[in-house]
């Protein structure tokens, strides 16, 4: 172990194991998660090979092989509920797993909307094959033409009276399913989204399952084209798929109806909110959040932290001792707040889980009243944890110079594997906007004299015109920093909606205008978010039972991921005058302290994290520090170097060097 990483450790403030099982939900769970992931690390079946070294094709038959082994075999045996993306095995289960996105549409998507859009009848057809792995399923929404626009999605499922079936078509090149995950060479059935037409009418979109592959051969059925999209940014380890539907005819119970069904004369019938069409795509981005982002995020915190401490570079005094990169408050400034924000980012998530299973519960009781706000919350988190996570990473990436940029640090793996997320499970500015459109609407019942109340209840506060901070010390305050948040988000809000009113009364239509004004609109959304963050990880600390040194460190965290908001991004506040330039300098102090304050516990802060080196797949970032070992190690052991005389020098070095 590195002599630079066992002091760093010496000076930790607190019991790291007290935070780790804080961050798990209990010292029971943290065993729970431990002993998942030795059982899954120590399988000979579940290794993976060195990131950075396989091929396309190799790493998706890697991650084909280990899933298959895993869902059908290790998990079975060890009676993991992994079908329940809420239970705590399932989210200790992801961490160990680290790289492998084989079957995650399977199981994180088409077994969970059988149950979204199926009846009782439905549901236990489909789901015990589903979840036995007996059929692979993707879901099968994005197209072609169509990703965002769900309205105009050009798929059809067309209903046949004589037949009683579905013909199931995608009638042109831009209607052809694009994008789906274990499409491409995996899946045997697929949840393809279509326009529901009955008796020569369009119902909108309904889901369907399509079988598309024989269930012998694995072919392609008759009428159904199906592939690969090709080489991607990164996520390579699964298979994004085409698929082209000409004239498929399913049977009518294949249409999913536990909101509308179709009779067997056509006829249309609705039975529950059209919305909750939609609703189901909470779900995956709450689970994305977490999984993907956050982990991504505490990840990179972790092996910049750790490289930072033994990396000496440069010293404080002319010809003095050369000190570690994280002595320098630059550096700080880009790990430390990056930690913070992974620590805001996990509370904040639990509460929106915790939330999320409260509004399951209400919808069964047929309560959607709070279908709009976690609509909102749900969407606003998945885009502002995602951006935050890639430009988190990318800026963990930078601080580690450059072995940041050898995959052998693991942070490109993570960045390229993170990206996609500011895409998929619904466009980050896409659902900025529908924030938005939530705010707007509560701005208008505010207007009129309705009560409102949740995450939004704020913006019907009177708030202060002018911050009252005169001290340093006062920005670490959290009810300070919130009022900050709250007076941003506010005055974002009403701005945008006074100038939708004015464009509206100029006679601009609502589109139009809406148009003209969404880069304020996604701006009062972000602020919004980034409130409800603040907000929330501050409470959630508040309402911990934990030791005061712990909580003593988690209220600072939760200050520096406010305080490094304003002084990073600080025209809003200042604005309106809520803020001066004096106390913004007062801010950028506090934060600078906080930044030394928090110095000597980063690499105790990051072990809570937890993440086996295995897991982490990191030369620099290893728990032993022992980076400059694990970095010559990965060099003598690249492909390159397993002859000292390369072939391709025989064949066009030598013929060359020999002509003179
Ligand atoms: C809502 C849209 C944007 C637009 O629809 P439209 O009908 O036009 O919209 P509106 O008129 O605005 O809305 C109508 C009303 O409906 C309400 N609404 C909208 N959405 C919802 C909802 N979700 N829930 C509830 N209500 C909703 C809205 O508020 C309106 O109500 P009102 O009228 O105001 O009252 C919509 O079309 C849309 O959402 N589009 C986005 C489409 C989308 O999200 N598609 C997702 C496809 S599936 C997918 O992308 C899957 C991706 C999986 C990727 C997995 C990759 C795995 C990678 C693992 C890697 C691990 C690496 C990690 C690194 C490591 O750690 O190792
Ligand atoms: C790795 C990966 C995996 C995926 N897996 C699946 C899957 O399993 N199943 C599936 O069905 N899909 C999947 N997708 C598709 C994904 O859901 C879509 O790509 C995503 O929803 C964005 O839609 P789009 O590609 O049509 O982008 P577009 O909507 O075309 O976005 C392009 C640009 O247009 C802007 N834009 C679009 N509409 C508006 C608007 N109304 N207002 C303002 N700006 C707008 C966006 O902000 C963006 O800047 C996956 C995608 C990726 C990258």
């Amino acid at each position: 172990e590195s002599q630079l990483i066992i002091k760093e450790r010496q000076q930790t403030t607190f019991q790291v194991e007290e935070l780790i099982n804080l961050l798990d939900g209990g010292k029971e769970k943290t065993a729970l998660r431990r002993s998942i992931e030795q059982t899954i690390l120590s399988d000979p079946l579940m290794k993976t090979d060195k990131i950075g070294y396989l091929t396309r094709e190799q790493k998706y038959v890697q991650s084909v092989r280990r899933m298959m082994y895993f869902f059908t075999d290790l998990a079975k045996r060890n009676k993991w509920n992994i079908e329940d993306p809420h239970c705590p095995e399932m989210l200790f289960l992801s961490r160990s797993l680290s790289s492998v996105v084989a079957f995650m549409i399977h199981m994180g998507a088409f077994v969970p909307s059988i149950s979204s859009f199926g009846t009782l009848e439905q549901v236990s057809k489909w789901q015990p094959l589903a979840k036995e792995c007996l059929i692979i399923g993707c879901y099968a929404q994005t197209e072609l033409g169509h990703g965002t626009n769900l309205r105009r999605l050009e798929t059809t499922s067309t209903f046949d009276r004589n037949t009683q079936e579905f013909i199931v078509n995608t009638p042109n090149l831009s209607s052809m399913k694009w994008w789906p995950g274990d499409m491409g060479k995996s899946a045997n059935h697929a949840m393809v989204m279509a326009q529901l037409i009955t008796n020569g009418e369009n119902h909108g979109m309904q889901a369907f399952i399509v079988p598309i592959r024989d269930m012998t051969t694995h072919k392609p059925l008759p009428g159904v084209e199906v592939g690969n999209i090709g080489s991607i940014m990164s996520l390579e380890d699964t298979d994004n798929g085409y698929l082209r539907l000409n004239n498929v005819r399913i049977p009518k119970e294949n249409m999913l109806a536990k909101y509308a069904n179709v009779d067997r004369s056509g006829r249309f019938q609705q039975t529950g909110n059209n919305r909750l069409m939609y609703a189901s795509m909470m779900n995956l981005r709450i689970v994305l959040t977490r999984e993907q982002m956050i982990h991504a995020l505490q990840k990179a915190c972790t092996i910049a932290a750790r490289y930072s401490c033994v990396r000496k570079q440069g010293s404080l005094t002319p010809n003095g001792p050369e000190i570690p990169i994280m002595d320098y408050v630059t550096q700080q400034n880009k790990v430390i707040p990056r930690i913070a924000l992974a620590y805001a980012l996990d509370f904040t998530i639990m509460e929106v889980r915790h939330r999320y299973v409260q509004f399951l519960a209400d919808v069964t009781r047929g309560d959607l009243s709070n279908m709009a706000e976690m609509h909102a919350i749900s969407s606003g988190i998945k885009a502002n944890a995602s951006e935050r996570t890639v430009a988190g990473v990318e800026t963990l990436r930078r601080a580690c110079g450059g072995h940041g940029y050898s995959m052998a640090s693991g942070l490109p793996y993570l960045l390229l594997s993170v990206t996609g997320s500011c895409t998929y499970e619904g466009e980050n500015t896409v659902l900025y906007l529908q924030v938005a459109r939530y705010l707007i609407k509560t701005a208008a019942n505010i207007s009129m004299g309705k009560s409102v109340d949740g995450s939004s209840a704020y913006l019907a506060e009177n708030t202060e015109a002018r911050c009252s901070a005169t001290s340093q010390e006062e920005f670490y305050d959290h009810s300070l920093l919130d009022a900050c948040f709250k007076h941003r988000s506010k005055q974002l809000l009403q701005s945008v909606a006074m100038d939708l009113q004015g464009l509206l009364a100029e006679g601009k239509q609502q589109m139009e205008a809406w148009n003209l004004l969404s880069i304020q609109l996604v701006n009062s959304a972000k602020a919004h978010i980034e409130r409800y963050i603040v907000a929330t990880s501050a409470s959630f600390v508040r309402k911990l039972n934990c030791s005061l040194k712990v909580k003593k460190l988690l209220n600072q965290l939760c200050s520096l991921v406010a305080l490094h908001q304003i002084t990073n991004f600080p025209g809003d506040f200042l604005k309106d005058g809520y803020l001066d330039s004096h106390q913004l300098d007062l801010a950028r102090k506090a934060e600078v302290k906080l930044l030394q304050s928090l110095r000597h516990n980063v690499v105790g802060l990051v072990d809570a994290f937890d993440f086996r080196d295995e897991i982490l797949g990191s030369c620099i970032g290893a728990y032993d520090g022992n980076a400059y070992e694990r970095l010559y190690d990965y060099a003598k052991n690249d492909v390159m170097n397993k002859n000292d005389v390369h072939e391709e020098s025989y064949q066009y070095l030598r013929p060359h060097l020999h002509r003179g």
